[in-house]
């Protein structure tokens, strides 16, 4: 809800008021071709119409602002860079001005007239001064907007670095790092176009066709008048090729994601490919992700040439009328020789800057694009905690206590309902129940990775809102399936969970784990890289480590969420017991699939869909059919 109330906040301080439908034919269209489009990607392409409404909402004045509230302190530079743009371009159209002049000059000597050189030497010195001015104000315009736009893109990665501290860690375990990194580094630098070009040019260039049209307004109205023939085709070109554009182009861009993710896939998968004799299969797939980018692209340029050919082809020729008519009232002597130059020569001076507008129109839908993710990421809600230094007492007499606990992901739809219990120092507490219950997100909730939506979790008597960030992590210790080991030594490794651990201390906690035999038999023993021995170790050895890492972690509160997956049954009772030696005082909270692990545990929380059904130990919780059956189930009865 929070999240949505953001982004509701966002479009309207972005919105320019369009409104875009859904497009479902093309979305039917998509499910007719028969082709393997995996759900996934059907999903992505409905999130990226969903994605292309938010962009709609987004207008160009919306865009500069949003974007410059991230650096104020910019403004002034950013305006200042306008001006010398707008100088720049009225010089620009004053070189037109006078050399229509000059040429005025000479077509009336070639006609016998006896007008002073001096006339003409004066245009030919406006004209080029002007020009000269014209080079002067944009090279310093262009000069500051791109020092600018690289101090802006600067602070607006600054800005997303800061929120990544600040964001709930759930999000960053959530999201691929690369998502992220291709948000802060290549969707900030996307921007540059817009902030170094279009923000400050764009009212340049609209500017040197308004001049026109009022010049050629105040020599003649009619003549004024006519150069806005061919504005109904643009405006018709304009509305065809906007139609759907968007989505049509988010549609396009999923599938060129397709494209890659599918050739990454059948090139990793080659040897599994070759051993199971699945290359048609395999193939077939990577095949349809090409035959769909081929679709979408065509979707894409049909829906949009022909709007795109029209405006063009009417931008370009805004004399088409104006021209043959202003010819016909200098036949009938109704107009000068100089305001006929100058109905020709204005006229085409506009082709460069309608040029320029166009595309800034097609770099505008890349940018507004490129800003929704950029946006989702700046409006993520934050944690806020108490600092640093403010450090809680916490009473490691008490325990963990949950009461009425309730969390929605970002979808908004609630995944715990009301969750209460409590755990006492020294005892095991097992969260079990069917896949989808929510267990993890207790387990995630408790390690802080998330904020309740309503609800308080306790640890030692102290709210976790109240206790500093680093406090907490020193608290608890996460092992979790994802067993994430960074490119150093094994020793160094393990050692994160105490910096300042003896050598014996780093082997005793291998010990426990039952990791330090297969460590020795690595070629480097503990100095061996994780990231060099990562590809021959299993996954059951990595989880080993990452244990290791947890058991030499000074925390009053383990959690294990689903930690012995990878362990043969023979290891997981040795990790058990070594585990449970190491509880002495501690709060342990397991999530559990295989129910033998936690047949002992002091208190069993039976957890389905998002609800607490019982509590207790193993041999009362066999009167509950749910929890009965699930033990079944384990026993291969069911
Ligand atoms: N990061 C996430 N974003 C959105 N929804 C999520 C996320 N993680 C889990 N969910 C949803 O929350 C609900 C509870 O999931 P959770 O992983 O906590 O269940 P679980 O009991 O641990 O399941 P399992 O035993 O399969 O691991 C599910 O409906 C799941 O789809």
């Amino acid at each position: 809800m929070e999240k949505k109330k953001h982004h509701d906040e966002m479009l309207k301080r972005t919105s320019g008021g369009t409104k875009l439908g859904k497009d479902e034919a093309l979305i039917k269209e998509v499910e007719s071709l028969n082709l393997d489009v995996p759900q996934e990607i059907m999903q992505r392409i409905e999130s990226d119409v969903a994605q292309s409404e938010k962009q709609a909402k987004i207008s160009m004045d919306g865009l500069t602002k949003a974007l410059m509230s991230v650096a104020p302190e910019y403004k002034g530079r950013m305006r200042l860079s306008v001006i010398f743009a707008c100088l720049g371009e009225i010089f620009s159209f004053a070189t037109y001005f006078f050399s229509a002049y000059a040429a005025a000059w000479l077509i009336k000597r070639a006609g016998g007239s006896s007008i002073g050189f001096d006339e003409l030497l004066q245009y030919a010195f406006l004209a080029m001064g002007s020009l000269l001015l014209y080079f002067v104000l944009t090279g310093l315009s262009t000069t500051i907007s791109h020092k600018t736009s690289f101090s802006i893109l600067e602070k607006l990665r600054q800005t997303l670095f800061e929120k990544l501290k600040v964001i709930p860690m759930g999000y960053l375990v959530d999201n691929p790092v690369g998502k992220i990194k291709v948000i802060i580094m290549d969707r900030v630098a996307d921007m540059e176009d817009w902030v170094a070009h279009l923000m400050p040019e764009l009212p340049s260039r609209l500017l040197h066709p308004i001049l026109c049209v009022i010049i050629l307004f105040c020599l003649d109205w009619r003549i004024g008048l006519s150069i806005f023939v061919p504005l109904p085709v643009v405006l018709i070109g304009m509305a065809t090729m906007m139609h759907k554009y968007r989505s049509r182009m988010a549609v396009w861009l999923s599938s060129y994601a397709n494209v890659a993710d599918r050739s990454a896939e059948y090139v990793r998968g080659i040897p599994v490919i070759k051993a199971f004799a699945q290359d048609k299969a395999s193939y077939g797939k990577f095949a349809d992700a090409v035959k769909f980018y081929h679709f979408s692209t065509m979707k894409w340029w049909k829906q949009s040439w022909l709007g795109k050919a029209l405006m063009t082809a009417a931008m370009m020729t805004p004399q088409i009328v104006s021209m043959p008519f202003a010819f016909y009232l200098y036949g009938k002597g109704e107009i000068g020789i100089e305001t006929l130059l100058l109905s020709l020569i204005l006229p085409i001076s506009i082709l460069p800057q309608a040029l320029a507008i166009m595309m800034s129109f097609e770099l505008f839908q890349m940018a507004s694009n490129t800003w929704v993710s950029i946006q989702e990421l700046l409006d993520m809600p934050v944690q806020k905690r108490p600092d640093a230094d403010k450090r809680a007492v916490i009473d490691n007499t008490k325990g963990i206590k949950f009461t009425d606990v309730s969390f929605s992901y970002h979808d908004g739809t609630e995944v715990l309902h009301k969750i209460s219990f409590e755990t006492k120092p020294g005892e095991v507490t097992a969260l079990v129940g069917p896949s989808g219950g929510g267990k993890s997100t207790i387990a995630k909730l408790l390690a802080g990775f998330w904020d309740p939506a309503s609800g308080v979790i306790s640890l030692g008597g102290v709210d976790t809102k109240k206790i500093p960030f680093h406090q907490l992590a020193e608290e608890i210790s996460f092992v979790s399936q994802d067993n994430f080991l960074f490119d150093v030594s094994i020793r160094d490794n393990i050692r994160l969970g105490k910096p300042d651990a003896s050598e014996d201390e780093i082997i005793r906690a291998a010990k426990a784990a039952h990791c330090h035999e297969f460590i020795m038999a690595l070629p480097g023993g503990y100095e061996t890289k994780a990231g060099v021995a990562g590809g021959a170790m299993s996954g059951g050895e990595r989880q080993r480590i990452t244990l290791a890492r947890a058991i030499l972690k000074p925390a009053s509160t383990i959690i294990l969420d689903e930690a012995t997956a990878y362990a043969d049954p023979e290891n997981e009772a040795l990790i058990q017991e070594a585990i449970s030696h190491l509880v002495k005082g501690k709060n342990l909270v397991v999530v559990a699939h295989r129910l033998n692990t936690i047949k002992q545990a002091h208190q069993i929380i039976l957890i389905d869909k998002g609800q607490i059904i019982a509590k207790g130990r193993h041999d009362e919780l066999l009167q509950e059919p749910l929890y009965a059956s699930l033990w079944r189930q384990y026993l291969g009865e069911e």
